[in-house]
């Protein structure tokens, strides 16, 4: 099927949480294709509230249009920007000098102090300026968290494994959501700069809301680009590199851009809210036996989830 699929496949996660056993298979089935043979996946039926999403991205325009002097002051130089502040042409792709055309904040899992993982995912910043931010930033965490968490029960029995697999890998995981914004290219243009140049994402899945303006682009199997471009209360799925690693390359991580915006409208800016689904810090990220195959041996040794993140850190410039 493999360079088929031509549209990004369309699912209703509410089919799989109270659907008929029919639905429920077809949400399985559609949802595992998606990942495996296009890379991106649109979800409807998500539950995440569409007003939450508005109010999250109002904080997020008031948030960046602060000050450089005041955001900087939210910067984690400790671990690696994941949380806080990470400011403008800092990240860049892996194999990539010049850093993405982009400034970005990290909302991360709130854990109490007494937390097994509290002192290795850091604590979260709150930007004083914002009032709202910590309300609307969290409670949009804890619903794409939830969503995400029945996305990993449908895709483990994708894989014909118990419900909770995957699922089980992301409790108290270190996810973020990242809010990012795009400034207009005049402003601060990089020679060569890219709003995000192609990568993989480092997680097991990424959930993204809806951006405020086009540009996002994926790598199809073909070799490619197809512009990404969802309508209003859809989410987009895509597969990052510790979900190819745990099922063993056969979901493979999606290669994705945020092309520049082009004449007359390269002064769009652009918001984005993209969650990263990470397992918990421990985790071993190896291939579930029933990937191993005498066709498709283990592919790679296996590593902790936050050593693969360190190593990926430093590979995009943001841990030193
Ligand atoms: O801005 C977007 O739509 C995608 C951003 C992205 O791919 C990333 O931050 O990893
Ligand atoms: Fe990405």
């Amino acid at each position: 099927m493999s360079g088929t699929v031509r549209r990004i496949p369309v699912v209703n996660l509410s089919h799989y949480r109270a659907g008929t056993p029919a639905e429920r298979a077809r949400f399985v089935g559609v949802f595992g294709d998606g990942l495996k043979e296009f890379g991106f996946v649109t979800v409807e039926g998500h539950g995440v509230d569409d007003g939450l999403i508005r109010r999250t991205y109002s904080d997020v325009e008031r948030l960046f249009a602060l000050p450089e002097a005041v955001k900087s002051r939210y910067a984690d130089t400790e671990r690696g920007g994941q949380r806080g502040y990470i400011g403008y042409g800092q990240e860049h792709a892996r194999n990539r000098k010049v850093g993405d055309l982009k400034e970005f904040w990290h909302v991360g899992r709130e854990l109490p102090p007494s937390h097994r993982y509290r002192d290795v995912y850091g604590a979260n910043m709150w930007p004083q300026e914002v009032a709202t931010f910590r309300e609307h930033t969290l409670a949009l965490f804890h619903a794409l968290d939830g969503a995400a968490g029945v996305m990993l029960q449908a895709l483990a029995e994708y894989f014909g494994v118990e419900r909770d697999t995957f699922r089980d890998m992301a409790t108290d995981g270190n996810s973020v959501l990242r809010l990012i914004h795009y400034p207009p290219l005049k402003e601060r243009f990089i020679p060569g700069g890219v709003r995000a140049a192609e990568h993989e994402d480092i997680n097991l899945l990424t959930l993204l809301c809806e951006g405020t303006a086009s540009g996002l682009e994926l790598l199809t199997r073909d070799g490619e680009w197809l512009p990404v471009d969802t309508l209003r209360g859809q989410i987009v799925v895509d597969s990052g590199d510790m979900l190819s690693r745990v099922t063993n390359g056969i979901i493979p991580a999606t290669t994705h851009r945020v092309v520049n915006p082009r004449s007359p409208a390269e002064d769009t800016v652009r918001y984005s809210l993209p969650f990263f689904v990470h397992p918990y810090a421990d985790c071993v990220l190896q291939p579930l036996p029933c990937t191993q195959t005498p066709d498709n041996p283990a592919r790679h040794a296996p590593i902790t989830a936050d050593a693969f993140l360190k190593q990926r850190l430093r590979e995009n410039g943001l841990l030193k």
